[in-house]
């Protein structure tokens, strides 16, 4: 039965109380009346929310109409509304930033650890189809993860493998409409063109099903590529302060999909950023690295010495960083010292290091040096816990070692 499915996803230990996403649209709302049969035979307390992004005068109807639902079924359900778009960046990608976000805050202050999420079949076929059009390799084409943790809250999906006909089916059973998101017709919109182009596909046999299929196929390759990445990166990977060292040897022998990922995950583990470097930019690297040059990328310098290639911080991307002495410097970087009035952490920079007669004995190559975090009073400088002018304070990094091999083994 389609309701076993979905409770399939929660055992053995189902959370007390469910957040549920419910936008209005078919997949959503099947969902939560699944759910709510569950509910009723002794399952989770749930709790619906709807984000209004304010981005349609529809919006508003939409997020009304779940709440009558809701009401009807005697679930309790809250629309948070996005006010502070600042006009930056892509605005799709901002909307849904901001609607996982406000998600995340509201279900961190009820105490709700999981919100279910209506993504289906249809939607990880449509996403499989969109992604052959960017050449994707295994990654790319690899199925949404089942759950995903953003802060404290899981996201979860449970009907990742049910088909949105079947969904659909459960409404109309129960003589339930749903909401029709006019943009769901608008050819402008690649996931539309996908969802006529895999109908297409039908008399081939390509359902939305087998594509979702061979989704959740390459996201076993993909696990167990990275598996053999932290193979690897165990025995090949080493660390200094802020640095991550490869050993050349080791990197050499690596096949291209393992050296990539140790490498894409060595340069986000440095630089903080949320992806590593994709496509032809990776390349171009690897390519460097096979001919024995250094190269800049995504704010790390990566030099390739005789035994051991270097990631670090590239002094240009941390440059103009400024911040207080209790805060996070670059995302990475804790200091701690003397309370002093004025003072703040920016790089060192060559201004600073001509002021640490000692950095050398830190070990550090010159460039790991001027781009690690000192102390400065306006111009004077105060401390560089890491070239070995600590006068003190320290440093210690908020993302040791032990984080970069979890990273590659949580893709
Ligand atoms: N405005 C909204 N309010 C509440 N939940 C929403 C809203 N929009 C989407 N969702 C939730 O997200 C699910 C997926 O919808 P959609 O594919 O539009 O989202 P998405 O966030 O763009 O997906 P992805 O996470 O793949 O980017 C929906 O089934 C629903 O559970």
């Amino acid at each position: 039965m389609l309701r076993d499915r979905i409770i399939a996803h929660f055992l053995p230990k189902p959370p007390e109380t469910l957040g549920v996403a419910v936008s209005g649209g078919s997949d959503s709302l099947a969902l939560l009346v699944l759910l709510n049969d569950w509910r009723r035979e002794g399952g989770p307390k749930l709790v619906a929310v709807t984000v209004d992004h304010r981005l349609r005068d529809e919006a508003r109807d939409e997020a009304e109409q779940v709440a009558r639902i809701c009401e009807g079924l005697d679930i309790p359900h809250e629309t948070l509304a996005w006010t502070d778009w600042n006009g930056q960046g892509n605005l799709p990608d901002q909307a849904r930033r901001a609607r996982y976000g406000l998600m995340v805050d509201w279900a961190s202050a009820r105490g709700i650890d999981a919100i279910a999420l209506g993504h289906t079949a249809d939607d990880q076929a449509e996403t499989f189809l969109m992604r052959l059009a960017r050449e994707a390799g295994v990654d790319g084409l690899s199925a949404m993860a089942a759950t995903r943790r953003q802060g404290k809250v899981i996201f979860c999906r449970p009907a990742l493998h049910i088909s949105r006909e079947e969904l659909r089916d459960v409404l109309r059973d129960r003589g339930m409409a749903w909401v029709d998101d006019p943009s769901n017709a608008d050819l402008a919109y690649e996931r539309v063109r996908a969802r006529r182009v895999l109908a297409a596909l039908a008399p081939l046999g390509i359902t939305a099903q087998n594509l979702s299929n061979v989704a959740h196929h390459m996201s076993d390759v993909r696990d167990t590529l990275y598996w053999y990445a932290f193979l690897a990166a165990r025995k090949s990977v080493g660390f200094q302060q802020g640095d991550l060292l490869i050993d050349r040897k080791g990197f050499r022998a690596l096949r291209g999909e393992i050296a990539r990922r140790l490498l894409q995950d060595a340069l986000k583990w440095v630089s903080g950023a949320e992806y590593g470097p994709r496509g032809r930019a990776m390349d171009l690297l690897l390519d460097a690295i096979r001919s024995g040059n250094s190269m800049t990328l995504q704010g790390c310098q990566i030099t390739v010495g005789t035994e051991q290639l270097r990631v670090s911080r590239e002094y240009n991307a941390v440059a103009g960083l400024r911040c207080g002495t209790d805060e996070i410097w670059d995302g990475r970087w804790k200091i701690t010292g003397p309370v002093t009035v004025g003072a703040e952490i920016a790089a060192l920079g060559h201004e600073g290091l001509s002021e640490c007669p000692e950095w050398r004995e830190s070990g550090l190559p010159l460039a790991s040096v001027i781009a690690s975090p000192a102390v400065w009073q306006g111009r004077e400088l105060l401390a560089a816990p890491v070239a070995r002018s600590e006068n003190g304070w320290s440093a210690e990094m908020i993302r040791d070692g032990e984080h970069y091999f979890a990273a590659l083994l949580s893709h």
